[in-house]
């Protein structure tokens, strides 16, 4: 079912700049606009082509071109042309994410003025630009932008400026920043958001941001409606960025910022954990056991970079070290075929148009825990699996956890599903360091000890430990038995497919 018009969140009769336009009948539109004697602006297939004679190749562009050097055509992938206006002046102003590097873009401008014969044209084919250039998605996005100052190695507010800023201008996003002063913060301001100003929240920040955003929304009153209308996009400004790799593809901050500007909405699962009487989201992974502990009690390590897990999980990979556990847990796809068909159907989909989830009410909190919590009797229709040899239990609704570790290839944003994995940690230690570096090879999933499945459920309950490690999205909480349940499709994101993560899958 579509939006009803007054439910649609991308609606505001006001700013009808941003919707794209119907198209134009193809035969009015002239695929060239003549712009002076010796130059053209010509629609090709995927890109924007200029042709001037006078063309100086900009200084700094990348891809081997001598700086200055006079050059008769560019070519502007439309992925990269972020805005484009017909001025007072009279001219036709591009804005476009220029490459200069292979992992960074900056802002770059092309002016022309059409010839005399062409101006009526120009509003025409500006339009059939800006349509090539977004597609289905969302033109001058409204943005809530949260900026972490001390995410990361603490450059978080020098990146936003220098990298994410001028792209979001660039695209005339509507921009409303804020910097976090303490921790929680993004909480408070995303639990007291006016949720129909805005259409994204752009965390700058690493993925603790995020998690605090989700977990804000969850705190409204009309929690659900909140958590789908309001997109939440993460830019690389932190030192774990698992967000932005799985949605944006990378963990530069100017091509992210790119990604954003271009990302379709994208349904999102979240996880509901209950632990006491505590009920939080979940957006990225949950862990016990070995690889909790190799991430959470190695921050004394911190000088090490992200050396420091790898440098945890072996030392205890060599230790055999065990985290006894019963898991119970409601399967969805208990087989590694299953699973792999399971990502293969949704992969051969084609890319999602629009985001047609039905706007809940205004009265629509967070929705009802379907197996109660964790401190309900376990459903009867979960199996409980006593684990007393458990080395971890990882479980991810995203594919990167980090830029080498494709944890879950297999993971799909909206299927309802976490992937779990469960490993014995008393396997033989070479075929345990097999497996570990496996995973940069993304041959992790194949390895015959990986225990890989889909739950939509389960519940951990370690045992004869007294202490240890939990890890929800990265952040610590504390050790004890707890309950997951996925609501398929709770939250929004922003992605390049609308519908897969930018990870290799199975
Ligand atoms: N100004 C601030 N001062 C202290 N803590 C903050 C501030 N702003 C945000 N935080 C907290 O920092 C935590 C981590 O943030 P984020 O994920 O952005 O950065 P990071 O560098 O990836 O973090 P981590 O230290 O977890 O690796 C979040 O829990 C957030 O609440």
């Amino acid at each position: 079912m579509a939006f009803a018009m007054e439910d649609d969140p991308f609606k505001d009769p006001s700013l009808d700049a941003r919707m794209p336009s119907p198209p134009h009948p193809a035969a009015s539109v002239p695929a060239t606009l003549a712009v002076g004697r010796n130059a053209a602006l010509t629609l090709g297939t995927d890109s924007l082509v200029i042709t001037d004679e006078d063309l100086v190749e900009p200084k700094g562009a990348c891809c081997g071109l001598l700086s200055g050097q006079n050059k008769t055509t560019r070519s502007v992938p439309f992925y990269n042309v972020l805005w484009a206006e017909h001025s007072a002046n009279g001219e036709v102003t591009i804005h476009y994410a220029q490459a200069v590097s292979t992992t960074a873009v900056r802002p770059a401008i092309i002016s022309y003025q059409p010839e005399k014969s062409e101006t009526r044209h120009a509003d025409i084919w500006i339009e059939q630009l800006l349509d090539r250039a977004y597609g289905a998605s969302q033109r001058r996005k409204r943005m809530k932008v949260l900026v972490n100052p001390f995410g990361g190695q603490g450059n978080g507010s020098k990146i936003y400026n220098n990298h994410i800023a001028p792209i979001f201008a660039a695209a005339q996003c509507e921009l409303d920043v804020e910097y976090t002063n303490h921790n929680g913060h993004a909480v408070e301001i995303a639990r007291d958001l006016d949720i129909d100003t805005y259409d994204v929240v752009a965390c700058c920040s690493g993925d603790g941001v995020p998690h605090e955003v989700w977990n804000g929304l969850s705190q409204k009153d009309d929690a659900a409606r909140a958590l789908m209308k309001i997109a939440v996009a993460q830019l690389p400004c932190g030192s774990g960025n698992a967000m932005s790799l799985n949605f944006n593809g990378t963990d530069s901050p100017s091509l992210a910022a790119l990604a954003t500007v271009k990302g379709l909405r994208t349904p999102l699962d979240l996880t509901s954990i209950t632990q006491g009487d505590k009920r939080t989201l979940s957006f990225l992974s949950q862990s016990v056991g070995m690889v909790a502990e190799s991430d959470l009690a190695t921050e004394h390590l911190r000088w090490m970079g992200s050396a420091r897990f790898t440098w945890g999980a072996l030392v205890r990979l060599i230790r055999k070290s065990v985290y006894p556990a019963d898991i119970a847990i409601k399967f969805e796809v208990d087989t590694k075929d299953g699973v792999r068909q399971k990502y293969r159907t949704e992969a051969a989909k084609p890319p999602r148009k629009h985001d047609d989830r039905p706007l809940p009410s205004h009265d629509k909190a967070l929705p009802e825990l379907r197996y109660g919590t964790v401190n309900d009797p376990v459903p009867s229709d979960w199996e409980i699996i006593p684990h007393d040899k458990l080395g971890s239990l990882y479980a991810g609704n995203m594919a990167y956890m980090s830029p080498d570790a494709n944890f879950f290839p297999a993971s799909l944003p909206n299927d309802g599903c976490l992937d779990l994995i469960r490993l014995d940690g008393d396997i033989n230690r070479q075929t345990a360091i097999t497996a570990m570096l496996s995973i940069e090879h993304n041959k992790f999933f194949d390895i015959p000890h990986v225990n890989y499945t889909k739950v939509s459920a389960y519940r951990i309950i370690p045992k004869n430990q007294v202490t240890g490690y939990i890890s929800i999205d990265g952040e610590k909480i504390p050790f004890g038995p707890f309950q997951a349940e996925v609501h398929a499709g709770l939250g929004t994101a922003l992605s390049k497919s609308g519908h897969m993560y930018e990870a290799k899958g199975v």
